[in-house]
């Protein structure tokens, strides 16, 4: 299930070009940091990539892509429901029995470092943990293509490290997954790097 990009160029109006010419094959199975300084068009990038905004110049080609998921800075939640609730839901989505998508949740959140507190409410969690709940709800989901802007952006050092240690289990055989970030830790633990600043602008 590949994702294509090839020639492709943006700009919005008073940015100049922000990347010209880019070309990058994206496969099932990869785990790809998009890295470069604040404003070189990362997040436009994600945008780009899920073909929710259109490119200035070139395509963007999907072959058998059929969902795309999102983690944002900010993790959102439904502050009265356990933790495990927000893991389950998309498995009940997805049509499994309550009991089979409980136990498959509590295997994803345990990959996660998650399991000790499966039963707190939402708004109970602290930042670090909900980031990494909302990395392993998006795993629950099993999307073709998984975009997430900085997942470290908005957490102290500490709670940084813990989600940059269970990053690295974001990559599944099913699914492409593209992280924007400035976090060189979150950088390390992807298994391939686009840096826009070598991208010839
Ligand atoms: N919808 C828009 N309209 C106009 N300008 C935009 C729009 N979206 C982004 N920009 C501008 O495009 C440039 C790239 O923004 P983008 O958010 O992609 O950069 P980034 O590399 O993700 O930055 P950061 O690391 O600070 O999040 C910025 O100058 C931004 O202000």
């Amino acid at each position: 299930m590949p994702v294509t990009l090839r020639g492709l160029s943006h700009s919005f109006p008073g940015t100049g070009v922000l990347f010209r010419g880019l070309d990058l094959d994206l496969r099932a199975g990869d785990l790809v940091a998009l890295t470069g300084p604040s404003g070189s068009g990362k997040s436009t990038l994600l945008s780009l990539i899920a073909r929710w905004e259109r490119p200035a110049a070139g395509t963007v080609t999907w072959a058998g892509v059929t969902s795309v998921g999102w983690v944002f800075q900010n993790s959102h939640g439904v502050a009265r429901r356990t933790a495990l609730d927000h893991v389950t839901l998309p498995l009940l989505a997805r049509g499994a029995g309550r009991a089979d998508a409980d136990r498959h949740a509590l295997a994803i959140m345990e990959r996660f470092g998650l399991a000790a507190v499966a039963s707190r409410p939402f708004a109970a969690l602290s930042g670090g943990e909900a980031q990494r709940l909302m990395l392993a709800r998006a795993v629950a989901k099993a999307p073709s293509l998984l975009l997430v802007d900085e997942p470290t952006a908005q957490l102290g050092p500490t709670a940084a490290a813990t989600v940059n240690r269970v990053l690295g289990e974001l990559a599944m055989a099913e699914t492409i997954v593209v992280v924007a970030t400035h976090d060189a830790d979150t950088r390390d633990a992807c298994s391939r790097v686009v840096d826009l600043r070598r991208v010839p602008a």
